[in-house]
């Protein structure tokens, strides 16, 4: 479970990216956050993992905080979450099977990494999570010979591989086409309802938003303005979160 606990970043510029957040998200739901650009669902994702510092509150993992967390006990809570870019985040020179095996590295350092000595478990494990997202056969393409939809799938492959628990995905399908988008957010469906991930990926869409979602999350100016079930995500809800934008998105 992770709980935020009257969370808020400002920035040091003054900007405030989140205002005084409480919410808990259970193991296994499907969260999906949505807001204007500018409504803090990137600040809200990155402090899960610290790739940005809250500036009040606390957020705890499994009851533990992870923002009082530091050096190696910080690493192995960061261990267990996987992080997927809109920019998919790969080593574009590459091959396919070292940037999935690249997931293993939390649990190997580094040099064995960049010496490329992985056990071949850890070998089996990015072959299996290659095949779960259909890229097998690209396992020794390089990276940057991939399509952005692929790349993507490459990226799904490596939280896989690395066994994270816990999902974060920054807009992972705002540089696709249409179509890989619905494969991209299928694949993240798949492993969420099969392996039981906890997954929150934030979202301009709110038609993805609706067929996606267990949960939504809905952003406005670093505050909450709806946080429940996907059912209850009504128009007027989306009004709510967008203002009168919604209309002229539509
Ligand atoms: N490094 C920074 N320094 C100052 N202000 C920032 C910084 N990063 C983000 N902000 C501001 O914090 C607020 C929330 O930004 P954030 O990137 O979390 O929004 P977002 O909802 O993810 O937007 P987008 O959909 O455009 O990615 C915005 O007002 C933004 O300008």
């Amino acid at each position: 479970m992770i709980e935020f606990k009257n969370v808020s970043k400002t920035y040091p510029n003054g900007t405030k990216g989140l205002k005084n957040i409480n919410l808990k998200i259970e193991k296994g739901e499907f969260i999906v956050i949505v807001g204007l650009s500018g409504a803090g669902k990137s600040t809200f994702l990155r402090s899960i993992n610290r790739l940005h510092e809250i500036t009040e509150g606390e957020i705890l993992i499994d009851g533990k905080s992870i923002t009082a967390t530091r050096g190696g006990e910080l690493l192995k809570m960061r261990r267990d979450i996987g992080m997927i870019f809109q920019n998919f985040n790969l080593v574009k020179r590459s091959s396919v099977l070292r940037n999935v095996l690249s997931g293993r590295v939390a649990y190997h350092g580094t040099l064995r990494m960049l010496l490329g000595m992985f056990p071949k478990e850890d070998k089996e494990l990015a072959f299996q999570a290659l095949n779960r997202v259909n890229m097998l056969e690209k396992a020794y393409s390089r990276a940057d010979e991939l399509s952005g939809g692929q790349q993507q799938r490459v990226s799904i492959a490596r939280v896989l591989a690395q066994k994270a628990k816990l999902i974060l995905a920054d807009e992972p399908v705002a540089s696709l086409d249409p179509l890989t988008t619905e494969q991209v957010m299928n694949d993240l469906k798949h492993i969420n309802e099969q392996d039981g991930i906890t997954t929150i990926v934030n979202l301009h869409y709110v038609d993805l938003a609706r067929k996606y979602a267990t949960r939504i999350i809905g952003l406005r100016d670093g505050e909450v303005v709806f946080d429940g079930p996907v059912e209850e995500a009504t128009d007027e809800c989306f009004s709510e979160i967008y203002g009168r934008q919604l209309e002229k998105m539509n």
